[in-house]
């Protein structure tokens, strides 16, 4: 794993935006994983100002998100459709048509999880995925547990992360209780990945997944076996795992 430190939060929203940018000037058709949560607002809005002062161009990216509510429509101010719309794609001339995220209201979750991975796979696979990282060691929403699930699927929010999603939420009954994640195949079959945490609530996860043992109960550990992983974290959490 290479760990970058910025000196705060704007720094490492602007290291991983010039990252993904360079991904989208190397390749001809690059295939982006994109992830939702408040850490990663910051990236795509370097990714904006970019496209606006030097024309990045996202004309040829396709993505895929990580997951979505179950149970949200698109035009929901929570769902993560709307957050991608509002944070990044309605200010760069992307093409919608190659945006993907899973269909939350979908009435055949088995089709909708089955075909998402399909398509992924179709396309060749992600080239870079962007992860934040919930307390618990969540990727996308793959919550520990026993087991982990590969593919795409349903899953049932753990209450603490109805919790604290629920910050965005008037209320935390309004959170939905499960949500569409893609699986830890597919984000494991990215070719690169690029997992961003800052501030004090982050930093004893964080070592977890650096120093800690591979385990389900904190998915996000099984990064360690992924051969090009990239971590950018802020000084606070290097401060804590002594890294400067
Ligand atoms: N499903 C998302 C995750 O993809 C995200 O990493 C996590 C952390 O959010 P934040 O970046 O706001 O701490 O929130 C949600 O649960």
């Amino acid at each position: 794993m290479k760990i970058i430190v910025a000196k705060d939060y704007e720094e490492l929203s602007k290291k991983a935006a010039d990252i993904i940018a360079q991904e989208i000037k190397t390749k001809s058709n690059p295939i982006l994983g994109l992830a939702t949560g408040s850490t990663p607002i910051g990236t795509y809005k370097e990714l904006v100002n970019l496209h606006r002062e030097e024309d990045l161009d996202f004309s040829k990216v396709e993505t895929f998100n990580l997951d979505e509510y179950y149970g949200l429509d698109s035009t929901h101010e929570q769902s993560y459709s709307y957050f991608m719309k509002k944070n990044l794609f309605n200010n760069v001339n992307i093409n919608m048509n190659n945006t993907h995220i899973p269909n939350g209201l979908t009435e055949d979750i088995e089709k909708e999880c089955k075909d998402y991975d399909a398509l992924i796979e179709k396309k060749g696979g992600i080239d870079l995925q962007l992860l934040g990282i919930g307390v618990n060691g969540h990727i996308g929403f793959n919550e520990p547990g026993e087991e982990l699930s590969t593919g795409t699927h349903l899953v049932d929010l753990e209450t603490n992360t109805i919790k604290a999603n629920s910050r965005f939420f008037d209320s935390i009954e309004e959170v939905p209780k499960k949500a569409i994640t893609m699986g830890l195949a597919s984000i494991m079959k990215s070719k690169r990945i690029l997992l961003l945490a800052n501030g004090e609530n982050k930093k004893e996860i964080i070592s977890k997944i650096i120093d800690g043992k591979v385990s389900t109960n904190v998915p996000a550990s099984i990064l360690q076996v992924h051969s090009n992983v990239t971590i950018i974290i802020d000084k606070e959490i290097a401060e804590y795992l002594n890294i400067n």
